[in-house]
This record gives structure tokens, C-alpha cells and sequence, in this order.
């Protein structure tokens, strides 16, 4: 159980704590609450039922006082529609910069909340108490806030880092299968970009939400997150790394409207996607596709790339935010645990991909 430093320059220094049971001692950050006034919950209906009270109470009785905005759940919650939905509540309720915004729930929650914390007021303190898999070993984690254009996935965002990460692995008893694999596919990726340990430990055996070393994998993945990001915040040069299997994966995502694949699993068909084109290449060493598949398959996870029409694919494609100017940085591997970042031109990369 651990509590890893996240100390990006003066401004930006927090915690991640990692704790079974901390959701239930909320306690230990009276200091933190203490020092707002009001708090506003974003949070969803899923997650509602099983964990507001309980956060709501403990920060009420830090003294400072809370308001809860339930939102619908999914995808298609991570919107400039729903962001403008909050920003009525925070004005309704007078939120000041002094005041404090506390995202409760998966990465859809934390995107989103982070996102209108950053721009209401020009920014407003906010803590993400990530709830899925994937939010806890990813997205609250680094600043990445934003929603998502029909034309492209996180298109409007911004770089905006909480004042706290608080996690509490034992909200994962309560996800369904699905979601916790797509937690698992960004894990996976963490193992491919940097932690050939951790791809081993995973082809070892399959792990089962939440098992007794679902902390460690989760304390691993975010000590790696915390490396990179604080080394490169604002993703001019080693960030990329973490885009691995993006680019395609947005791609899926965005082309069925945010309907067909969730983000694990359009982020896992790109990955293996992208790994057996680069095998092919001689980029990657041979095997290494047939080995990520065997374990994407083993958390259920889709490999198969499904029929996309190239022009669309293009359009949505060349908007991805990689790309500057005509070139784009894609992340490829060149081994399970080694990441490089290959620069290509929109010509290359449509010959590469698609
Ligand atoms: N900012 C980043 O760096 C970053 C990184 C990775 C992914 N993301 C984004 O995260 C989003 C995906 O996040 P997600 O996979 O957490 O999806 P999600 O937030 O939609 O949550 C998945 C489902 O699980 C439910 N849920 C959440 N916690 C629960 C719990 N403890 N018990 C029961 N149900 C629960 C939610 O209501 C939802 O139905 C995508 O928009 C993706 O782009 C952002
Ligand atoms: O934190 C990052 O940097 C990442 O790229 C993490 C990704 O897993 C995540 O999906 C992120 O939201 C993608 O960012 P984008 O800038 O490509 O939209
Ligand atoms: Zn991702």
C-alpha cells in the first residue's frame, strides 16, 4: 500500500495514495478539506449508489460542506453539452476558486470533472477519487482533462493536475467483468511500454477484480505514469509513450460514435494492430504480436481489427492531436517492456495502418 509523490514543479506536487479501505477514512484528509469551504461530487449514476454518501459524509464532516451532481453514465457523458450542465451547477451554487471539485467515479467522471474544473473560475482545486480499474492505474493520474468532439475523441481539453489521488482498490468489487478488463488493457499496455516484469507477471496468471495484488499492479502502473509525466507534463517528447495503441484505438472509438468499443477495448485492437504491422516491419521482434494477443485474449479483450471505410478513417485519423503539422510521433514496441516513438507523415502512416 503505498503513496507515490507526483512533484512536477512548484505548482503541482500531490499524492496518489493507493489503500484498501480508504474510502472509508477520508479522515486522514481533514487537513486537505478543511481548507474549502464547499465541495462539489461529480459523480455518476453507478457509482452513486455505492459510494457517495459514504465520501460525502466523511468531507461534511471535515467541515466543509458538499453538493452532488449525479450524471448519467458512459461515454457519451464526456461532453461540452454536460460540461456546460456543470458549470450552471457551480455557478448555481456559488462555487468560488477557493472552493474544492471532487471527481467520484471512472475515467469518464475524472475527464470530464477535471476538465470543468480547470476552466470554470479559469480553475478551480479539484481531487480525483478514481472508482474503475482503468481510472485508478490511468486517467486520474498525470492532468489529462478533456471531453470529446463527435469529430474526435478528447479534442477539447487541457493539462490540469488534481490536488490528491486518492484510491481505494476495493471500489473494484463492485465493477462488472467488462469494465475491469478494460482496465486491464491499459495495464497491459504499461507492461509493453516499460514493465516487461509486469507483462510476465500478467502471462502468468490471470488476475481477478479485486485480488490481493491488485494494489501492487496498481501502484506499478502509476509509479510508472508518475516517472513519465514528471519528466514530460505536457506531451512534447517521452508522454507519447503512454498513446501506445492510441491512435487507432481513437480512431475505433470516434468512427462507431463512442458506442461499439469502450476505450480498453478499442485501445487493446490498437495495440495489437499496430504490433503485428510493425512485426511485419522488422521493427518489432518477432512473436511479440502473438504474445500481447494471447494476453489481451486472456482478459477478454478484442484483437480484430473490424471493416472501416478509408476515407473516414483518414478524417478521423489526421485529427488526432499527435500530429503536428503533416507528421505524426506513433508509438510502437520493439519489444514487449521498449517503446519507440517513429515519425511519419500522413502518407506513411495511412500505408502503415490501415
Ligand atoms: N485522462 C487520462 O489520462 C485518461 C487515461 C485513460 C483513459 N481515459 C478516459 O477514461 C474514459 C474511460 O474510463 P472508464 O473505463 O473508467 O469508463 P467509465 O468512467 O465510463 O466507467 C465505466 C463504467 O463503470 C461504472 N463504474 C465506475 N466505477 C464503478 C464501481 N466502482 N462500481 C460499479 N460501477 C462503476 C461507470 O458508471 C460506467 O458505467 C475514456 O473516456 C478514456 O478516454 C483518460
Ligand atoms: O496520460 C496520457 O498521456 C495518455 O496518453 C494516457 C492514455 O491512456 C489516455 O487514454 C489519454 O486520455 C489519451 O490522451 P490523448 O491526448 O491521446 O487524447
Ligand atoms: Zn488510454
Amino acid at each position: 500500500m503505498g503513496n507515490i509523490m507526483v512533484d512536477i514543479h512548484r505548482d503541482y506536487k500531490y499524492a496518489i495514495e493507493v489503500e484498501n479501505g480508504l474510502l472509508d477514512d477520508l479522515d486522514r484528509y481533514r487537513n486537505l478539506f478543511f481548507r474549502y469551504e464547499k465541495a462539489v461530487l461529480i459523480t455518476d449514476e453507478n457509482v452513486a449508489p455505492h459510494y457517495l454518501r459514504q465520501v460525502e459524509k466523511q468531507i461534511d464532516k471535515a467541515g466543509c460542506k458538499t453538493h452532488a451532481i449525479i450524471l448519467p453514465a458512459g461515454e457519451g457523458t464526456k461532453s461540452l453539452e454536460k460540461a456546460e450542465e456543470i458549470y450552471h451547477h457551480f455557478s448555481e451554487y456559488n462555487l468560488s476558486r477557493g472552493d474544492l471539485v471532487v471527481a467520484l467515479g471512472g475515467g469518464v467522471v475524472g475527464d470530464l470533472t477535471g476538465f470543468c474544473a480547470s476552466t470554470y473560475l479559469r480553475g478551480v482545486d479539484f481531487i480525483q477519487i478514481p472508482t474503475t480499474l482503468l481510472a485508478q492505474v490511468d486517467s486520474s493520474v498525470g492532468g489529462k482533462v478533456g471531453v470529446n468532439l463527435s469529430k474526435g475523441k478528447n479534442l477539447v481539453g487541457s493539462f490540469y493536475q488534481p490536488k490528491a489521488v486518492i484510491v481505494d482498490p476495493l471500489t473494484l468489487k463492485t465493477l462488472n467483468k467488462r469494465v475491469f478488463c478494460d482496465g486491464m488493457a491499459e495495464v497491459i499496455k504499461y507492461g509493453c511500454i516499460q514493465d516487461k516484469g509486469l507483462f510476465d507477471r500478467l502471462m502468468m496468471g490471470s488476475v481477478q477484480a479485486p485480488p490481493e495484488e491488485i494494489d501492487e499492479i496498481i501502484e506499478s502502473c502509476c509509479t510508472i505514469k508518475r516517472n513519465v509525466i514528471q519528466e514530460d507534463e505536457r506531451e512534447t517528447g517521452l508522454r507519447r509513450i503512454l498513446n501506445f495503441g492510441h491512435t487507432l484505438g481513437h480512431v475505433l472509438e470516434t468512427y462507431f460514435n463512442y458506442q461499439k468499443y469502450s476505450h480498453g477495448e478499442a485501445v487493446a485492437i490498437g495495440m495489437y494492430h499496430i504490433t503485428t504491422k510493425s512485426e511485419s516491419r522488422g521493427i518489432t521482434k518477432e512473436g511479440t504480436s502473438e504474445k500481447l494477443k494471447e494476453l489481451l485474449l486472456a482478459y477478454d479483450l478484442p484483437v480484430t481489427m473490424p471493416y472501416l471505410e478509408q476515407e473516414r478513417v483518414e478524417e478521423i485519423l489526421f485529427r488526432d492531436k499527435k500530429f503536428s503539422g503533416n507528421k505524426i510521433t506513433l508509438i510502437l514496441l520493439k519489444d514487449i517492456g521498449e517503446a519507440v516513438m517513429v515519425s511519419m507523415d500522413k502518407n506513411q502512416l495511412v500505408e502503415f495502418i490501415v
